[in-house]
């Protein structure tokens, strides 16, 4: 579904100031697979999610969605990030519906898709709300209702637990695993958190820092339906403790990576 190949970003002139972000990264993410990426701060995590979006184009290489080279954002890609990013003056639903807005597509079939999106998050009693008058969390699983709303193949997320609580952290990851089972998507996740990287993903990206690079790509052997009860289980650990060796490893002692 998505093909990275030999992918680097440089923002500047290197030498003069300049930051080689990315360098040489291969990635195949298939179809309806589920990919986390995880590394130390600044290891470009963020760049690459940008550079598949096509927000960005990559200073070196390509990267392919089915085939076709990425020059610009696509209809079948949808983005969430770290902070929900909601209009404060449209109601939730409004939000929720915008990319069909923007695409000029905000029809009653669109409405009526997100109504149903906001009812499979549990927030579907809020659609007329603004989004002051929600939580954090319910903020964010709006956020996550508007990349679906156009139902794209492709959904990339940018942290987007990172600012909840903890406990509401892994309800959120539970209830995308959900969603996941229920639509099947592609879906291309960044965190810092190792437990998170694992319990979603098909594969773990493990990234090293300056220039990022590829350091090893971990398949994670679990059985789905998956939650965090599984935590216990042998190849989480084997996982977990593998992430933990080529991060900690590797970097010494600074780190702003969730054990
Ligand atoms: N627009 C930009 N202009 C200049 N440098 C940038 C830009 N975006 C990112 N960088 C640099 O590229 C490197 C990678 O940044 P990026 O945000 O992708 O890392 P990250 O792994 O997502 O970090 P974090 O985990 O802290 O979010 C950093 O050194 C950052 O300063």
């Amino acid at each position: 579904m998505i093909d990275i190949k030999q992918v680097g970003q440089v923002f500047g002139a290197v030498g003069n100031g300049g930051v080689r972000a990315l360098q040489g990264i291969d990635l195949t993410v298939k179809d309806r697979e589920i990919v986390t990426l995880v590394g130390p701060s600044g290891c470009g995590k963020s760049t690459l999610l940008r550079l598949v979006s096509g927000l960005v184009a990559p200073t070196e290489g390509s990267i392919f969605i089915r085939d076709e080279r990425v020059t610009g954002p696509r209809q079948d890609t949808g983005i969430v990030f770290q902070a929900p990013t909601l209009l404060p003056w449209a109601t939730i639903v409004e939000n929720v519906m915008f990319p069909s807005t923007i695409m000029g597509r905000a029809d009653e079939a669109a409405r009526r898709r997100a109504k149903d999106l906001l009812k499979v998050a549990g927030i579907a009693d809020f659609a007329e709300h603004r989004p002051r008058q929600l939580s954090g969390g319910m903020q964010q699983r709006a956020a996550i209702c508007r990349a679906l709303v156009h139902d794209p193949d492709i959904l990339l997320m940018d942290e987007p637990f990172g600012a909840l609580d903890a406990l509401t952290r892994e309800i959120m990851t539970i209830e995308l695993l959900r969603i996941w089972s229920n639509t099947p998507k592609t879906i291309l996740f960044v965190t810092h958190s190792i437990p998170e990287a694992v319990i979603l993903a098909d594969r773990v990206v493990v990234m090293s820092p300056r220039p990022g690079r590829i350091a090893e790509i971990i398949d994670v052997d679990l059985p789905r339906p998956r939650d965090f009860s599984l935590s216990g289980h042998p190849e989480f650990q084997r996982c977990t403790g593998r992430i933990r060796d080529l991060i900690f490893g590797e970097q010494g002692a600074r780190f702003d990576v969730e054990h």
